[in-house]
């Protein structure tokens, strides 16, 4: 296995790796070699050009890089080498789907992502089990963990700009935190989701709307909901109150509802960000793969 990556998520992977005498660990991709890690992986597994860490030829690489388009080479390169990949970045998967999914389907590589969708929420999964169930004709979901946090501590009476603070020193935040506040990290999340449900040609959302310095809290919760069907989706901060799946979100929570075209319902809620949830979700990947014998050339799959 080789792990892009080792901040808040790559950081929660790492000591579950290290555990494990059956998986050969061969390198860590960071910027900052130099920088405290614990547990510290042996220096000279540590490197800092993508294609020095490719060459140690794993079966596996783990992508947690908060850098999109360092990312999305990186998953390139290893797909078209059959190398598996376990990506928790919504944005660099987004960025190229078909692209992605096509490399691992013609180079027999599995392509998986759970993470990158909903932190420690199976809501890739979930959309799978619906799909199988029968057609799907809405998602409603809260996609983004900083924004829901943030909406909570304004609601208590935070100022923003604390509220903020508080969710990157947790871990919550994206590297650069707009991507959380313009929707954007939402909106990367719902493409996937839509896709997942609709097929190859669901769309980015075409309104997506931003939580900034100005916003009133009121007396009613107002959630970041993400909303999608088959013909397009949006992203408002809308009030959500006699609807507890949303309303009660804490935290860092996260949600999705799956309306079937038949009326029924699927949900799940859970922790949305963060190093304990976002790296098990990794790990569940991971374990799949493992589970399926990966080496063995057998998959091309997509989740
Ligand atoms: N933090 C969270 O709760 C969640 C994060 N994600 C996604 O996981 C990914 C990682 O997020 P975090 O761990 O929070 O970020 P982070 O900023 O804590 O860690 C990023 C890691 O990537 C490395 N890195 C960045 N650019 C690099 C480059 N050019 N070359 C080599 N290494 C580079 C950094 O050195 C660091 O080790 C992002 O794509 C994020 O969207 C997904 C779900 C939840
Ligand atoms: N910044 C993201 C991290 C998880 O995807 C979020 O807050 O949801």
């Amino acid at each position: 296995m080789a792990l892009a990556g080792c901040g808040v998520v790559g950081g929660g992977v790492l000591p579950r790796l290290l555990d494990r005498p059956d998986i050969a660990l061969v390198g860590v991709l960071v910027q900052t070699p130099g920088k405290f890690r614990s547990p510290a992986p042996a220096p000279g597994l540590l490197f800092t050009d993508p294609a020095a860490f490719l060459a140690r030829e794993p079966d596996v690489v783990i992508d947690t890089l908060s850098d999109a388009s360092v990312s999305l080479a990186l998953i390139r390169a290893a797909l078209s080498r059959g190398i598996h990949v376990v990506s928790a970045s919504k944005q660099a998967v987004a960025a190229d789907v078909e692209g992605l999914s096509a490399l691992a389907t013609a180079t027999g590589a599995t392509l998986r992502y759970s993470a990158a969708v909903g932190g420690g929420v199976p809501m890739l999964e979930t959309v799978r089990l619906a799909r199988a169930l029968g057609p799907i004709r809405r998602i409603e979901a809260v996609l983004n963990g900083t924004v829901n946090f943030m909406l909570n501590r304004l609601a208590a009476g935070h100022p923003f700009e604390a509220a903020l603070a508080e969710a990157q020193a947790a871990g919550f935040a994206e590297a650069d935190p707009s991507a959380d506040l313009t929707g954007r990290d939402a909106a990367a999340k719902l493409f996937l989701l839509s896709r997942a449900a609709f097929g190859p040609g669901a769309r980015l959302p075409d309104r997506v709307e931003t939580l900034g310095p100005d916003f009133q809290p009121g007396p009613a919760p107002v959630r970041q909901l993400a909303v999608a069907d088959s013909v397009g989706g949006q992203i408002t901060l809308a009030p959500v109150a006699g609807d507890p799946l949303f309303a009660e979100l804490a935290d860092a929570g996260n949600a999705i509802r799956i309306t079937l075209a038949d009326g029924r319902v699927l949900s799940r809620s859970g922790l949305g960000a963060g190093r304990g949830p976002t790296a098990g979700s990794v790990w569940a990947d991971l374990s799949d793969l493992l589970a399926s014998g990966v080496g063995a050339g057998t998959n091309g799959a997509e989740l």
